[in-house]
């Protein structure tokens, strides 16, 4: 998960739902579109076995085109299934604890429209911070609003990459790459895209390469 020069990447988050042998061609057709950085498997509120599962089919399709890939909330499970990563939100455990499990790997955390949380995050050594909702999504229920002038302040003052997400689309994403941030994460804007994941991934890399 490069970030910085290679200039504004994508972020992949996977839809909330997924049965993962049936999503396994879906996901591979969608990575061979365009660039991805990286992907993380969210299933909120799926069984840790439906989460293995899943881990143990997508993973390889990732990482056979050079895709890191991370676990949202588990630190834990990440390490013990081998993930390149984990993402934790603010209440996804103890963020110290799971740098210190995590080693190597990656770690990101959910620091909201939050400059505190961002420094703390920077300062227990996440590997990025993500900052958002930018923009109103239907993908989660979001109670804090970032603006454009966090990335701006956070890509001025830190070398620490960041991630910005919520309802970001091709047509808005301008502002956010001009801003500094690293990587957009986007769910609906690749998947929900009225042509197919396909052309969602590749029209988002377009608007990102013009930006
Ligand atoms: C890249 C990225 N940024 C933020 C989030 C949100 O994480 P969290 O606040 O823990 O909320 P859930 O995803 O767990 O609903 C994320 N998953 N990825
Ligand atoms: C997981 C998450 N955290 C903040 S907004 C969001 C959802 C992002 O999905 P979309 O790109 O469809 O708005
Ligand atoms: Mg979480």
């Amino acid at each position: 998960m490069s970030a910085t020069d290679a200039g504004c990447r994508v972020y992949l988050v996977t839809p909330p739902a997924l049965d993962p042998a049936r999503f396994r061609d879906t996901l591979a057709a969608a990575l061979d579109a365009g660039d991805v950085a990286c992907l993380q498997l969210r299933l909120k509120d799926a069984a840790p076995d439906d989460v293995k599962r899943a881990v143990e089919l997508l993973m390889p399709v990732a990482h056979a085109r050079d895709v890191a890939f991370l676990l949202n909330d588990d630190a834990r499970l990440a390490k013990e299934l081998g993930c390149d990563g984990a993402h934790l939100g603010q209440e996804d455990g103890d963020h110290a604890a799971a740098r210190a499990l995590l080693g190597e790997a990656t770690l990101g955390i959910t620091c909201h429209a939050s400059r505190h949380l961002a420094m703390e995050a920077g300062e227990l050594g996440a590997d990025y911070v993500a900052f958002g909702a930018f923009f109103p999504t239907a993908t989660k229920v979001t109670e804090h609003e970032a603006g454009t002038d966090l990335l701006e302040w956070w890509s001025e003052m830190f070398e620490i990459p960041c991630v910005a997400i919520g309802g970001i689309t091709a047509e808005n994403c301008g502002p956010l790459v001009r801003a500094g941030a690293d990587f957009l994460a986007v769910v609906g804007a690749v998947w929900n895209h009225p042509e197919g994941p396909a052309a969602g991934l590749r029209v988002l890399n377009a608007a990102i390469a013009a930006a």
